[in-house]
């Protein structure tokens, strides 16, 4: 059940509380009060987006970005970006960034004005990726072999058409799980130009969530039945809020955990303190009786943690907190994917300008979505995805080390849309190839402005401060190029939208840095590391590093960004972590 005050809620007193609803927090929600004994209370600083009709449309809920479900942050200036703020959105709303996901690729709302690019995408990213995370942290549970019954956990696909029999392997997923996912269901014009343009250079890859990711082809996305799937759909659907046991409060915003006592292993943390929207001068709190969970994302996390005084002791002090806890990696280690694009006029009007810039064929798309949640809006606008690597022969490998998992692990990303991405130009048709950096090197940090708990903290993700990084983004702007003089695109590209972007290294590092920004994939601001490694956050099991009672389970842990979009990833460490805790408690 859902309450908007906590007045309203008929206990007080719960075995887990669970901070943050979004993508990992509504998993554990879901998983933990399977057992009807145990109590559960999930607290959301945001509130529900049930009446957002938009949000409920796959192409259009590419504009929940700058909405009162969005945290609304921006990045600090970034020095490698000419000193640009770029949006850092992050879902304020139950469901979290799965809510909003893929909303604004950071070169669409920073050179294409505020429109909000959502994509949806389903990726899992590379079995390497994982194995990393086990060596890393000494624990071989989070090796892809383990992790994978927990990604098929998650997910329930769906098989959407032919395409399923021709040119997808679904063999590689499970139908039997929570969240929706499954292959595109509009046929773009641009489909088959991409499949045609294929070669030894840009290979075919028959299921990219294989844990080799490396080539092209389709990609699930997070739809069902034609509309949008967040956790909150799936995990929280209403058979699972129906559950007594389960309860779940919004509008609540977190401000601090509160230690509840002292013990041999550290100070014990299970309580938390919150004020609800409408009177911020009334503070509550609620204690775990076993566990209190942080789940409040890779920003909201850790800023909880800092302002509970668990951080950095001496930066602490200067800010007025009283240290708790010294933990100096809390906050640190923020890593995020980097992305932009290019756009090449074509001649044929069967792209997204119909429906996007003609109004008569955009009301014509609404209304056929609204009556049987098919056409052109109910489908995300991309749908097939291409994973590449740096060439082995690269100058930069000569003094840089491969920032990669292993050798069938991308470094880049190309996207395609059939049609420009963002409010489009007056006249032309388009396609976009959008391009990103999977295995960025640059750390950044979330840290605290002041002392108020309720203000935003500083984001500053560091987007493309080393050299690797823009060597990266560089070699992805050249392939997205490369692609569309493949066969598939003869006698149809016009001209490129940023024909004035020289073909030099000069040139395209400019262009980089006025269109370079963020795909809101952060991860490791509260980083997992070996059980007895003094550096990190917490131990492999998540559990807060010299504390007791606390644990972390979010994007936040992860040690390294994944080759992927976050979402299922995140699913399954959530998947994951509900076995732990059950485990230790058991239940
Ligand atoms: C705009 C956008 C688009 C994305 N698109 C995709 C995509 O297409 N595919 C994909 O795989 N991944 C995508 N991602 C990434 C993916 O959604 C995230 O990595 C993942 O959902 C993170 O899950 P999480 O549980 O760590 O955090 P979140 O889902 O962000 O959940 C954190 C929750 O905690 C709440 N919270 C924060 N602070 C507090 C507080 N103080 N008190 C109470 N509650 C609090 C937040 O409101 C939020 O609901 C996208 C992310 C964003 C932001």
């Amino acid at each position: 059940m859902i309450y908007e005050r906590y007045e309203d809620l008929p206990t007080k007193s719960y075995d887990f509380v669970i901070v943050g609803g979004g993508s990992a927090g509504i998993v554990l929600a879901n998983r933990l009060s399977e057992n009807a004994e145990v109590s559960v209370l999930l607290l959301e600083a945001g509130g529900t987006y049930e009446n957002a009709h938009m949000a409920h449309i796959p192409f259009l809920c590419t504009m929940l970005g700058d909405t009162d479900v969005d945290w609304g942050y921006k990045v600090t200036p970034q020095a490698a970006l000419d000193g640009r703020v770029v949006p850092y959105p992050r879902g304020f709303v139950l469901g979290g960034d799965s809510a909003i996901s893929e909303s604004c690729t950071g070169f669409i709302s920073s050179v294409r004005s505020n429109w909000r690019q959502d994509y949806m995408v389903c990726t899992r990213g590379s079995a390497e990726d994982y194995d990393r995370f086990a060596k890393v942290t000494g624990d071989d549970g989070w090796s892809w072999k383990s992790l994978l019954p927990y990604f098929h956990k998650s997910e329930k696909y769906t098989t959407v058409d032919s395409r399923d029999a021709t040119e997808y392997d679904a063999t590689h997923h499970s139908t039997a799980g929570v969240h929706h996912i499954g292959l595109p269901m509009a046929q773009r014009d641009l489909d088959q130009r991409v499949i045609q343009s294929l070669s030894d250079e840009f290979p075919f890859n028959s299921n990219i969530n294989s844990g080799k990711p490396i080539g092209f082809g389709w990609f699930p996305v997070s739809v069902k039945d034609g509309a949008r799937n967040s956790a909150v759909s799936s995990y929280l659907a209403q058979a699972y809020l129906a559950r007594p046991n389960l309860h779940v409060l919004i509008k609540a915003h977190a401000t601090k955990v509160l230690q509840t006592g002292t013990s041999d292993a550290g100070p014990v943390f299970r309580g938390v303190k919150f004020v609800q929207k409408g009177d911020f001068s009334v503070m509550h709190t609620v204690t775990a009786a076993k566990e209190l969970i942080l789940s409040a994302g890779v920003v909201g996390t850790p800023a909880i943690l800092l302002h509970s005084g668990i951080g950095d002791a001496k930066v602490l002090e200067g800010l007025g907190i009283k240290s708790t806890l010294n933990l100096a990696d809390v906050g640190q280690n923020l890593s995020e994917h980097t992305l932009s694009a290019l756009s090449w006029e074509v001649n044929s009007t069967n792209t997204f300008e119909a429906f996007t810039r003609d109004p008569a064929g955009k009301e014509a798309a609404e209304k056929q979505w609204r009556e049987s949640k098919t056409g052109p809006l109910s489908t995300p606008p991309c749908t097939q995805i291409g994973f590449l690597r740096l060439p082995k022969s690269h100058s930069i490998f000569a003094t840089t080390a491969d920032p990669a998992a292993g050798p069938n692990t991308p470094h880049i990303e190309l996207m395609f849309g059939n049609g420009f991405l963002g409010p489009p130009p007056p006249t032309g048709n388009y396609v976009t190839v959008a391009f990103a950096c999977v295995t960025p090197t640059s750390l950044g940090s979330i840290t605290l402005a002041s002392n108020d708990p309720l203000a935003a903290p500083l984001i500053d993700p560091k987007l493309l401060s080393t050299e690797i990084d823009r060597v990266t983004m560089r070699q992805a702007l050249k392939a997205a190029r490369q692609f569309v003089t493949g066969p598939g695109f003869k006698d149809y590209v016009v001209r490129e939208l940023s024909a004035e972007v020289p073909d030099t290294d000069e040139g395209i590092d400019a262009y980089l840095r006025a269109t370079t920004a963020a795909i809101f994939h952060g991860t490791g601001t509260a980083r997992m590391s070996a059980k007895d490694a003094k550096d990190g956050v917490v131990n492999p099991d998540l559990l807060m590093k010299g504390a007791v009672g606390l644990r972390i389970v979010d994007a936040s842990v992860f040690p390294f960004i994944p080759s992927a979009h976050t979402m299922l990833p995140v699913f399954a460490l959530a998947e994951r972590a509900s076995d732990l805790i059950k485990d230790a408690h058991k239940i």
